[in-house]
């Protein structure tokens, strides 16, 4: 990524791997906005969600494309924006809405992510969805602009790994 042009981010990952924690650090970091995924979501997908439900392409296709435009919207000024971006087409999707959108995946073991998630409180998501996240989740391909990020620092470590990894792209 040209450093002309403010970066582009999508930070993504399975539920409770930090993307909220870290992409508003993150953001911070480089100065730009920040957006979190949450709320772009119809109501229908949060109510699914807290029953126990996990999201399938359909649920997850209105919502995919209220986070491009807001790809789109940003695509002069910079920013971050948190999405899960479990599977490849939700990414090509994504990536569509701008030429230079950058993924950084964070990425750690299930059982650090399960502490994580069984330790939050006041969040919608049930830790019984992490297994469906899990099965969802395709990596980033090497064709794809982005990187994977260890989390098992502290939040302000792994921003700023992610902060390198976005500056030296
Ligand atoms: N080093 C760390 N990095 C990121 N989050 C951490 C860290 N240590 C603990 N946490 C905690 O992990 C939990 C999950 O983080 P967060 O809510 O940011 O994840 P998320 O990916 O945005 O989740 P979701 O997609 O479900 O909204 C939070 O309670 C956060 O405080
Ligand atoms: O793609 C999905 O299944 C959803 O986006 C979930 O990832 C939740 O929104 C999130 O994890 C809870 O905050």
């Amino acid at each position: 990524m040209s450093h002309s042009i403010a970066p582009l981010v999508v930070i993504m990952g399975v539920s409770a791997s930090g993307k909220s924690t870290v992409g508003q650090l993150l953001a911070q970091r480089l100065g730009v906005p920040y957006a979190e995924a949450d709320d772009f979501h119809p109501a229908a997908n949060v109510a699914k969600m807290r029953e126990g439900h996990p999201l399938d392409d359909e649920d997850r296709r209105p919502w995919l494309d209220e986070i491009a435009r807001w790809l789109a919207d940003h695509a002069g000024s910079g920013g971050v924006v948190s999405c899960s971006a479990l599977k490849r087409h939700y990414r090509d999707r994504l990536a569509s809405a701008a030429r230079h959108v950058f993924f950084l995946h964070l990425d750690g073991s299930r059982e650090l992510i399960a502490a994580r998630i069984t330790a939050r409180q006041g969040h919608f998501m049930p830790p019984g969805l992490l297994d469906t996240q899990s099965a969802d989740l395709e990596p980033l391909g090497d064709d794809e602009a982005g990187a994977a990020i260890p989390i098992d620092g502290t939040p302000q470590e792994t921003a700023a790994l992610a902060q390198d990894a976005v500056t030296s792209s």
